[in-house]
């Protein structure tokens, strides 16, 4: 053979037609290929414990499974204990396979078992800052006696000398907010907004640093992206996390902007020094953290912190509004603790005047029957699904049944269930705040029957601080004005429309209610 002269191969010596050649061909059988492998993909699913509560039979998608889960939270939840023998069930979603539980042995399994996680519980959220797995490091435990990092340096933050240092910030920070509203001619507020910019400075400067709350352009552009991470929801990522979705890509980004942010805060700060400057930045450089943990936790305080708060303080007011009763008796009860506890001794000083001498502990001990209707708001609140993984290689039993968790599976218990069970809370629907009053108490029959801070193994960390900083912001708000509900134009509507819509899948966000204020003095 000569080695030499040129070989010449045609097409139908290596056994292709020419067929196989045309790239519409070519694209076609590709695309199905692809498709068969991902239909294979989607129909496997993984295989679970025996003994874990049965699956749901009806409401399921393939390869969704029970979508109605993410939908219309309570309504689906309580569908799916109708048509569960024990109280428990199991779904679908996507890959993940989910316990419902139910009912109080359950309810004590969830929140004392240590195997059960409480960050991978952000996988079955459709909304946030962050995007688990992987868990970030600072949130897993182990870092100071068992508390992640970022536990430990909150609970640092909330302690009375930091509060001290910068309460007379935190009460300016109300008192501006409730001035600014004089200049609005219609004298209408939209309470959640003006509540929500309150919140968010506070929380800057108690938890962040003050150089967001004092530069008016950075804070608006900040507060907007946390607004857009506290609403914007991809429901279709909790089933399937790789399906690209513009509001994904959306949240994807922002928190690439606010690390940006972030960072550049940071190595300002480390230039110039932390001398002179007490905010929590400061705070975490001199503890010698390392800088992209600092930068996560900053990052994350400001969307964890406001959460709930951001919502609670406007929803407090129109709770005012609704109920005059109380708002009058937490209006005596302003007077009295300035009466009490003012170091102000000016004749010609307003009852706002005195409020802003008041100490940390005439704050945290003056106003129990603020204390009362906050809390009663809180049951009324904290009505969502809770969330769990079984981080474990071992099946959990649940208690009052034959059932377990299988480990790799998630848990779910949905608050709804205990802060508005006719047992627990008569006329659950009503605003009756004398329900925790000595001698009714009707929660205390069965254990965790109030999970407004959370309970056992994970109870809220930020208790301390969201309660003063509630009572901040109401008294200031009672202080100057008289708040009565009322729509957009300052027409008066029924009470009955503010309410928290129990079905609503995001589950921090809060409809838009308005008030008319008058002012007291
Ligand atoms: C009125 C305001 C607030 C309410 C009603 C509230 C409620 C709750 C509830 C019910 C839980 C438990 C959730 C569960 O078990 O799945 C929780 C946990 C948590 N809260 Fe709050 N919270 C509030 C304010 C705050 C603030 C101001 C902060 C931070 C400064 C905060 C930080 C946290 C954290 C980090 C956890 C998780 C604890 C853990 O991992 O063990 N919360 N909160």
């Amino acid at each position: 053979m000569d080695f030499a002269s040129p070989i010449n191969i045609t097409l139908a010596d290596t056994g292709y037609s020419a067929y196989s050649q045309n790239p519409v061909a070519v694209g076609l059988t590709s695309l199905v290929t692809a498709l068969v492998g991902l239909l294979a993909y989607l129909s496997y699913t993984p295989s679970v414990d025996k003994k874990a509560p049965a699956l749901l039979t009806t409401g399921t998608t393939p390869f969704i499974g029970s979508f109605e889960y993410l939908q219309r939270q309570w309504t689906f939840w309580r569908k799916a204990r109708a048509q569960s023998r024990t109280g428990n069930f199991s779904f679908w979603l996507g890959k993940h396979h989910v316990v419902g539980i139910s009912g109080p042995n359950a309810r004590k399994v969830f929140f004392e078992t240590p195997e059960l996680e409480f960050t991978s519980g952000q996988a079955l959220r459709a909304f946030g800052l962050h995007f688990v797995p992987p868990v970030p490091g600072i949130f897993k435990p182990g870092f100071h006696k068992g508390r992640s990092y970022f536990i430990r340096r909150l609970y640092e933050l909330h302690k009375t000398e930091h509060l001290v240092r910068y309460l007379p910030s935190l009460t300016r920070d109300a008192r501006l907010g409730f001035e600014a509203l004089d200049e609005n001619s219609t004298a209408v507020a939209d309470t959640s907004g003006v509540c929500c910019r309150i919140v968010f400075a506070q929380d800057c400067r108690l938890m962040c640093t003050d150089e967001i709350a004092d530069d008016p352009k950075l804070f608006d552009r900040v507060l907007g992206y946390y607004e857009f991470l506290q609403s914007a929801h991809s429901l279709y990522n909790v089933p399937f996390p790789w399906l690209p979705s513009v509001s994904y890509v959306r949240r994807r980004y922002v928190r690439a902007t606010l690390i940006r942010i972030m960072t550049g805060l940071l190595n300002k700060r480390i230039k110039e020094g932390t001398a002179g400057k007490d905010d929590a930045m400061s705070m975490l450089l001199n503890h010698g953290d390392r800088e992209d943990w600092i930068i996560e936790f900053l990052i994350s305080v400001l969307f964890i912190s406001p959460g709930n708060s951001r919502v609670l303080g406007g929803h407090m007011l129109n709770i005012m509004a609704m109920h005059p009763r109380w708002q009058e008796a937490i209006y005596d009860e302003i007077k009295a603790a300035t009466a009490a506890h003012s170091r102000n001794s000016n004749t010609a000083a307003t009852l706002i005047d005195h409020l802003d001498s008041l100490p940390l502990e005439a704050w945290e001990s003056s106003f129990p029957t603020l204390e009362l209707c906050f809390r009663e708001a809180i049951r009324m609140w904290t009505a969502f699904g809770m969330v769990r993984l079984n981080i474990s290689d071992k099946a959990i039993p649940i208690s009052g049944s034959d059932e377990v968790i299988p480990p790799g599976s998630w848990v779910v218990y949905n608050s709804t269930e205990a802060h508005y069970s006719p047992e627990l809370y008569p006329e659950p629907t009503k605003f009756d705040p004398e329900r925790f009053l000595e001698g009714r108490e009707e929660f205390k029959k069965e254990p965790y029957g109030f999970l407004g801070w959370g309970a056992g193994r994970h109870p809220c960390p930020g208790v301390r601080w969201a309660k003063l900083q509630m009572i901040i912001i109401v008294a200031y708000a009672l202080a100057r004005f008289r708040w009565i509900s009322c729509d957009e134009h300052g027409r008066p509507i029924k009470p009955a429309l503010h309410r928290k819509e129990l079905d609503d899948p995001r589950a921090t966000a809060f409809g838009k209610f308005y008030c008319k204020y008058v002012p007291r003095e």
